[in-house]
């Protein structure tokens, strides 16, 4: 299967709500040939990085966005800023702004839920989940990743955030809990090649150095052409996606307007009330959401 599928409905339409599964490609851009752009995060994660200003938060709202409208998905939020994914806190399951003891305490919750699903997922004799399961899909989603990990807090308690984290990041991925996370700061000490490594996307906006975007890429593709430092810097948006086993392939993402971001999280809201179309169906699985 292609790391990333370009348009899989042979159409050149986007997948839009209702109807929309967290399982089906996400729409986030164009490449340089104009081709959309489509990620598989929900078995892959996604880090997001690069200097101020290149355009990671709209990135980030593309995949609120889309989770927000999807079908049976779930989502926690941290936003240490409160206003990147503020607009989604009424349909998140946990919104967390600068508050540590309260991230470090949503990832435990996601670890234990991780570990029974894949309690479950061994009880069917599998390794992962699937759509037909029925499990919602737990989008987490961390703007600005350097804010738990250095600024609030104390050192023990970012370095607990950092291990939970990283395990929330390795397990998460088979079991249908993504994790989205965003930094501008784009140095060893926020993204470890040890945690770098766990996401199969990675997305480097516009870096000042060939460093730091080897820190989000991986070590070595800046020699080899693929770097962030020749992106313009009033190209906003503009990116080197890296999928897992591929190469850099240049993007352009597609840019929400707040009105936009707002309109969508209000209609999402609306879409999921308990009347809405997106009440979940009876599953065999349900005894495992409890869970949760
Ligand atoms: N895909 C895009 N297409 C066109 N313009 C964009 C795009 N992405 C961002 N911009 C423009 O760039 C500005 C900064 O983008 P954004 O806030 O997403 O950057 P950022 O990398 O998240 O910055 P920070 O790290 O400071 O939060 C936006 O306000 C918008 O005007």
């Amino acid at each position: 299967m292609p790391a990333t599928a370009r348009d899989p409905l042979g159409t050149s339409r986007v997948p839009v709500a209702p109807g929309l599964s967290m399982f089906d490609p996400m729409f986030i851009g164009i490449d340089e040939f104009g081709e959309h752009v489509m990620l598989d995060v929900v078995y892959r994660n996604l880090l997001i990085a690069g200097e101020p200003g290149g355009g990671k938060s709209g990135l980030i709202n593309l995949a609120a966005s889309t989770a927000a409208l999807a079908d049976n998905t779930r989502m926690v939020l941290l936003d240490a800023k409160f206003v990147e994914l503020g607009p989604y806190r009424d349909i998140a399951d946990a919104f967390i702004g600068n508050d540590i003891e309260a991230a470090i305490s949503v990832l435990k919750r996601l670890l234990t839920v991780a570990t029974n699903r894949y309690q479950w997922i061994l009880s069917q004799r599998r390794r992962k989940v699937s759509r037909d399961d029925n499990l919602s899909v737990i989008l987490t989603i961390i703007d600005e990743l350097a804010m738990f990990s250095t600024v609030l807090g104390t050192k023990a308690q970012q370095e607990e955030f950092e291990g939970l984290l990283r395990g929330l990041v390795s397990l998460g991925r088979a079991c249908g809990m993504p994790v989205v996370a965003a930094t501008q700061r784009t140095s060893w000490d926020i993204i470890p090649a040890s945690l770098r490594d766990l996401f199969g996307y990675r997305c480097a906006f516009r870096c000042t150095t060939h460093g730091s975007s080897d820190v989000i890429l991986g070590q070595g593709w800046a020699d080899l052409g693929y770097s962030a430092t020749d992106i313009d810097p009033d190209n906003r948006g503009a990116a080197w996606l890296l999928a897992e086993g591929g190469i850099p392939r240049r993007i352009k993402a597609a840019y929400l307007t707040d009105e936009q971001i707002y309109n969508i999280a209000d209609y999402a809201a609306w879409m999921r009330r308990p009347s809405g179309i997106t009440v979940p169906a009876p599953s065999t699985t349900s005894q495992w959401e409890m869970a949760a």
